[in-house]
């Protein structure tokens, strides 16, 4: 699903993130993605999302290329991919429906399949029921479940998540662990930053560790076929 080889990033203002990474995540895999704050994580994770461009080396995702797509190929790439911040990034002067909505209003779907595919994402994370609510009004974890809902209403064959739990209490961010895990289940690949170590380490998914840019150590693998070359 994702393959990186030999890539480095150095920001405009000289500062190396990314070392010469390789490390790949097969396709139905769930990874946690660790390091201090500083690391790169969440540098890697964009250049996932072709949301930045590394300086060298390649990254692969769901076979393209990135270096090699441009315009519109670049907002088909994204499309694939859910993503999810740690602070739930919703519209708070919309409706939880709309919020969900919103990427396949951008698609130009009909009304009528919103709809349906909104509620189908609600179900999916139990806030059924919650569509004309507005975001300010829930928990921090409902309102995270919101954002999940929006990363998978267009059925994404990857989900990136960025902290989604930083803001949230253990209890809510076990919560949201759970949902990730039960994607990965039905097949969706998964990779999440994290420093919520204490929650990660009981579970069966493998590790990356960055350490200055660089992968630094594993986790054990209990299941898949995650291969990291640091
Ligand atoms: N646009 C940018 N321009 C210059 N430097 C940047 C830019 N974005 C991030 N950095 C720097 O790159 C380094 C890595 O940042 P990144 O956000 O990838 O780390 P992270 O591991 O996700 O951190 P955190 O856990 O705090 O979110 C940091 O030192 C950051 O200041």
């Amino acid at each position: 699903m994702i393959e990186f080889k030999d890539v480095s990033h150095r920001y405009q203002n000289g500062q190396d993130v990314l070392s010469r990474l390789s490390f790949s995540l097969a396709h139905g895999e769930m990874a946690f993605l660790t390091g201090a704050s500083g690391a790169g994580k969440s540098t890697l994770l964009k250049a996932v999302a072709a949301m930045l461009r590394p300086s060298s080396g390649q990254v692969i995702v769901g076979g393209a290329d990135l270096a090699t797509i441009r315009g519109g190929r670049i907002a088909t790439h994204r499309q694939r991919i859910g993503i999810i911040f740690q602070n739930f990034n919703l519209l708070h002067d919309r409706t939880v429906f709309d919020n969900v909505g919103l990427p396949l209003v951008i698609r130009g779907w009909r009304h009528q399949d919103i709809a349906r595919r909104v509620r189908a994402a609600l179900d999916a994370v139990e806030l059924l029921g919650k569509e004309r609510v507005y975001p300010l009004t829930l928990s921090g974890g409902e309102q995270q479940r919101v954002g999940i809902a929006r990363a998978i209403v267009a059925k994404p064959d990857l989900l990136l998540a960025d902290e989604p739990t930083g803001n949230l209490d253990p209890e809510m961010a076990q919560d949201i662990m759970g949902i990730f895990r039960r994607f990965n289940e039905v097949g969706v690949s998964v990779l999440v930053a994290t420093h919520a170590i204490d929650l990660i380490r009981q579970l069966p998914y493998r590790l990356i560790h960055l350490e200055h840019g660089r992968l630094s150590e594993q986790g054990p693998v209990s299941h898949g076929d995650l291969h990291v070359s640091p």
